[in-house]
């Protein structure tokens, strides 16, 4: 042991105590955020200053935003699938999926609407997504058309929102208003349209994906905007699993800077039904804000690298 830094003592003690809980523990939560999926290659909603080209992300993902300038907010969302389809999932997602087959008493909230925990085959029945997915569409108009939730993994989902590559600047296909610069240097691959330097087109609706059923009215990414609810079954089982009589033992708190409501609420509901609660994230200012108690544990580093470990 003379070789492990003090650090790596102390982490292994942490580990170790973490480990000893778990192994007792019969219901455990886990709440997922962004830093999740980092390592697969997808940009954190603070990552880039919570920017995506000049837009404040938030602020994109709200139905307001949608009817103000919906051929935007659809380039804003084909961007994510496209994203998420070329991204794997981590280590941190198998782990996870694993640690669900051996716990039926183990139930996942995910912030995350990548679609990559589904894709590590994590079991449907223990993996509540809070703000939907990116791969579900249905119609805006939900009075009377209510089309969908349906899957759609299509990418580009309608022509107009292809990705521009760059192409060789003399030939006729390279898009114009794309600099000789910008194609060159990213000749035959996807020219990245997070950088605002990219132009993009003003889409009208009629480039815009059409509901299948009315044929009338705009098709919607199937995630949860800022200002809506979440979606009543999921709530319902959340809730149904966090007031059952048994106390929870743990909740683990991954990649998230716990700041959108309700989700980051579960923490605190957990802990009033006697959970501990380990945290593991890049940043050991992103802590919970209901504050640190005796007993809790937080685990600095990758969550690609460190849940594999506490989950082994
Ligand atoms: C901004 C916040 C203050 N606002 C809210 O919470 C609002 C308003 C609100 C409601 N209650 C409140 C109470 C108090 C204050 C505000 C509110 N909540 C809502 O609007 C919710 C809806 C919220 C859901 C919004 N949709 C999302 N996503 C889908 C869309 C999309 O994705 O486009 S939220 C979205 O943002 C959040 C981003 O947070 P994180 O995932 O944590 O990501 P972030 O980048 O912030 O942090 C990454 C972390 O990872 C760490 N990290 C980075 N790399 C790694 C690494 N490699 N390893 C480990 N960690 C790492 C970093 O250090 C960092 O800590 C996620 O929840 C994500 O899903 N709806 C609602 O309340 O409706 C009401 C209602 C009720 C009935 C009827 C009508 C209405």
């Amino acid at each position: 042991t003379s070789s492990l830094t003090a650090d790596a003592v102390i982490d292994k003690e942490r580990m170790d105590s973490f480990h000893a809980h778990l192994s007792k523990s019969t219901r455990v939560l886990s709440l997922l955020g962004a830093g999740l999926s980092a390592t697969s290659g997808l940009p954190t909603f603070r990552g880039a200053g919570g920017l995506w080209r000049t837009h404040d992300s938030i602020s994109l993902a709200t139905p307001e935003a949608f009817d103000a300038n919906p051929g935007l907010v659809w380039q804003f969302y084909s961007y994510r699938r496209h994203m998420a389809m070329q991204a794997q999932p981590n280590a941190a997602h198998y782990a996870l999926a694993e640690l669900s087959r051996k716990m039926p008493g183990f139930m996942t909230l995910s912030q995350n609407v990548d679609g990559l925990s589904q894709r590590a085959d994590h079991p449907r029945e223990q993996l509540q997504l809070l703000h939907g997915t990116l791969f579900e569409v249905r119609c805006m108009d939900r009075d009377v058309c209510r089309y969908g939730p349906e899957a759609n993994f299509t990418d580009p989902i309608c022509p107009a929102l292809a990705i521009p590559t760059g192409a060789d600047p003399t030939s006729n296909e390279a898009r114009k208003g794309i600099s000789e610069y910008l194609h060159t240097k990213h000749q035959g691959k996807d020219l990245d349209i997070s950088d605002a330097a990219v132009p993009l087109p003003d889409l009208a609706p009629e480039d815009l994906p059409i509901c299948p059923q009315c044929k009338k009215h705009l098709l919607r990414p199937g995630v949860v905007w800022f200002g809506e609810s979440l979606p009543s079954e999921v709530l319902q089982t959340v809730d149904d699993f966090i007031n059952q009589p048994e106390k929870i033992d743990i909740i683990i708190v991954i990649g998230t800077s716990a700041k959108v409501y309700p989700a980051a609420g579960y923490i605190e509901e957990a802990r009033d039904k006697g959970a501990r609660v380990c945290v593991v994230n890049m940043d050991e200012n992103d802590r919970p804000s209901g504050g640190w108690e005796e007993g809790d544990w937080f685990f600095k580093g990758d969550a690609a690298q460190i849940v594999p470990r506490l989950l082994e």
